[in-house]
């Protein structure tokens, strides 16, 4: 089978990570009888060099007329003093919105070879680590009204959260059902003591625990989360929240997996149409050095398998190479820990993930 996948490499490390991830699906093509076939479209800085705006019109129509969208990441200092609409920010942004990508799930699994490199204590993460952020991507305060204007100390700026109840309604659903797949267990993180718009999420995300009888859910403050994670995550399984709380959650969630280079993610919507993207930013601090860890691409790769394309053996295949490699003490320089092993290069990472998969 032929499948179409728009591909946006993005800036800073955003092109030599996505390039190993796209070797690795060629891999699995040859290994498994399938075409994968690559339309490169621009978005966020490079779409800014090269176009003016961070999201062009044919990056959107591009990625409407694909059945899957794999990105590496946008942005970078060249255009951080360019103003918020035309930031390369604003880019990633408009296609999770175009294309009604409003669940994003993100997975934070342990490997257990990476336990070094974790950096709790390991007797906080014996057992292993396996939690799943639902983040909500397309509202809240990330697209609520916002602006500047004279206050009475003069220039201020606003922001604003903003939930309705289909929205909160629709992520919680996603939550449910993928709690109910899992260990049963949800926790919906909010800031109900202060923002009205979290109180509004917590009495949605009660009503519909009534449909979900058999999973157990409960309410944690944000702050305790944050705090909760670091002190016993294995209380974790399916962790539902909002835009910006999952953005934060997920960033700390990842150093229990040992570096923010080993997390993936799927931006899913209601039809089959997803956005598969590492949960990291395009590192513009160790760009073009071969330094960066193509893992968290590679398994977002390996989730596009499983989830827009249905190739089940495939995506684990993806996953067990991953493990294997890990297994054999192989390592990029986030993930080396101390004492000074010699480390591979963003590709040699990769070849050593396809050798993994040809073998
Ligand atoms: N999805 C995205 O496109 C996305 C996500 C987050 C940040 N950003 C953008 O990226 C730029 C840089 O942001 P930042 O520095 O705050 O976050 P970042 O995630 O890019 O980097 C944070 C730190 O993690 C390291 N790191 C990140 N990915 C790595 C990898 N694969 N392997 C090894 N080390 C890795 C970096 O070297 C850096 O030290 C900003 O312009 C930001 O807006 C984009
Ligand atoms: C770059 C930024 C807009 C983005 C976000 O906040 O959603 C990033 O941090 C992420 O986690 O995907
Ligand atoms: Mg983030």
């Amino acid at each position: 089978m032929n499948y179409k996948i728009a591909v946006i490499k993005g800036d800073g490390i955003g092109p030599e990570i996505v390039d190993e991830a796209t070797k690795v699906l060629d891999v699995i093509g040859e290994k498994y009888g399938h075409t994968f076939t690559y339309t490169n479209v621009l978005m966020g800085g490079c779409a800014i060099d090269a176009t003016g705006v961070p999201l062009p019109d044919e990056t959107v129509k591009i990625c409407k007329e694909s059945d899957s969208v794999l990105l590496g990441a946008v942005g970078g200092p060249k255009w951080d003093t360019l103003p918020g609409h035309l930031r390369p920010e604003k880019g990633l942004l408009g296609i999770r919105s175009a294309l009604g990508l409003y669940a994003n799930l993100r997975p934070a699994v342990l490997y257990a070879p990476l336990k070094d490199a974790c950096m709790l204590k390991p007797e906080t993460v014996k057992g292993g680590l396996d939690i799943l952020i639902v983040r909500e991507l397309t509202g809240g305060i990330y697209f609520g009204e916002r602006g500047r204007r004279q206050g009475k100390n003069g220039e201020e700026a606003y922001d604003t959260e903003c939930y309705s109840v289909p929205e909160i309604e629709r992520i919680a659903r996603v939550a449910f059902e993928t709690a109910r797949k899992r260990k049963k267990k949800l926790a919906s993180v909010d800031k109900a003591n202060v923002l009205e718009s979290s109180r509004l999420w917590r009495e949605v995300i009660h009503r519909m625990a009534k449909e979900y009888p058999d999973v157990e859910c409960r309410d944690v403050l944000v702050d305790n989360a944050a705090m909760q994670l670091v002190r016993d995550p294995a209380q974790f399984d399916v962790i539902v929240t909002s835009n910006m709380f999952g953005d934060i959650l997920s960033d700390e969630a990842s150093m229990i997996t040992g570096s923010i280079g080993m997390l993936p993610s799927a931006s899913l919507g209601e039809g089959k149409l997803g956005l598969y993207e590492p949960t990291h930013g395009s590192a513009p601090d160790i760009a073009g050095q071969g330094k960066a860890n193509p893992i968290a691409t590679i398994i977002s790769a390996g989730m596009m398998l499983r989830y827009a394309f249905d190739l089940q053996a495939e995506a684990d295949a993806i996953d067990t190479a991953v493990l294997a490699v890990l297994e054999k003490g192989l390592r990029t320089p986030d993930i080396a820990g101390v004492g000074g092993q010699k480390t591979l290069t963003t590709t040699e990472m990769g070849d050593a993930i396809r050798a993994e998969l040809r073998a």
